[in-house]
């Protein structure tokens, strides 16, 4: 067997174009939807994000703005400019690039973004509403997992799901939302005991634990759908400076029945949720404003 790839450009692809749709028309409406995006540090990888960010919303017709802070900002400076941020009408959609340097608050800054302007779904208001199934900013990451799922006909219902990784950016998202839509849902981490007995079960595996090519065949069960949540730089031997997934891609894709790739699976489409994110609450505002 050899695994369908689940391309992640090409779905994002096809979503940015109906993003880019309503953002013009809301424009059109005059309310043009606007990102504000805060960058706290010189980490290389979230540089890359958050200009990726940028020049997805440019494609799209999505105002950005940008806020660079260096390595040793205050907690005090970025709560100023998330409460300016907040106030301010034309902006739709706040984020605060992670992680943070460590002598920043992590809980405090996401706490402080209006949670009507919470397009990463990082608060906890949102993070509750989720929990019970109510409307909510769903965090890009997961929200692009269950994305993909649909667009590959992945039968979620009634499904074993085994998450590896409890962050609140992936896991424990992605838990709620495979939960709600009907999975039943395993989280494993790094004191699960007996890791493969768990994942060999899984209908749909997702793996969000951050070290490289972890998941092996012999932990998939054949047929299964692997999703590869990780993004990591290969460090030493032959593929150094390349990066991979958490799965190792070309030994599981014989087992499994669909992968996502890394590069190209889930990464783009966490930046796609997010321009949707940031249309969605644009939509809300000219829905209130009646234009
Ligand atoms: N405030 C947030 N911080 C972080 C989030 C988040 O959703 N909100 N998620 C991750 C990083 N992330 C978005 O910020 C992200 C990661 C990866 C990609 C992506 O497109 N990856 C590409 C490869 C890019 C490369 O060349 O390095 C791919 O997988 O094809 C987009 C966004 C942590 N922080």
């Amino acid at each position: 067997m050899t695994a369908r790839i689940i391309d992640g450009n090409a779905l994002s692809a096809r979503v940015r174009d109906e993003i880019a749709q309503r953002a013009a028309a809301l424009t059109a409406r005059g309310v043009q939807p606007c990102l504000a995006v805060i960058l706290v540090g010189g980490d290389a990888a979230s540089a890359v994000y958050v200009r990726n960010k940028v020049a997805g919303c440019e494609k799209a017709g999505i105002r950005s703005l940008r806020f660079d802070y260096p390595a040793n900002a205050t907690q005090e400076e970025v709560m100023a400019k998330l409460a300016d941020l907040n106030a301010d009408p034309a902006v739709h959609g706040i984020l605060v690039q992670l992680p943070l340097p460590k002598h920043l608050d992590e809980t405090q800054v996401l706490e402080t973004i209006d949670v009507t302007k919470d397009v990463d779904g990082f608060h906890a208001e949102n993070v509750g509403r989720l929990s019970q199934g109510l409307e909510a900013f769903i965090p890009c990451t997961p929200h692009g997992v269950m994305k993909m799922l649909e667009s590959a006909e992945v039968p979620v219902q009634g499904a074993e799901a085994v998450i590896i990784g409890r962050s609140n950016i992936v896991g424990k998202p992605m838990a709620m939302l495979l939960t709600n839509a009907g999975a039943t849902v395993t989280v494993c981490h790094s004191k699960t005991r007996d890791l493969a007995s768990h994942t060999r079960r899984a209908d749909i595996l997702v793996a969000a634990i951050g070290k490289p090519r972890f998941v092996t065949a012999d932990m998939v069960k054949p047929g299964a759908t692997v999703i590869d949540v990780g993004i990591n730089r290969l460090q030493d031997g032959p593929d150094a400076g390349k990066l991979c997934g958490d799965v190792d891609f070309e030994a599981v894709k014989a087992v499994a029945a669909a992968i996502t790739p890394v590069p190209g699976g889930v990464g783009p489409m966490t930046i796609t949720m997010l321009l949707e994110n940031t249309v969605i609450s644009a939509a809300r505002v000219a829905r209130a404003a009646r234009k």
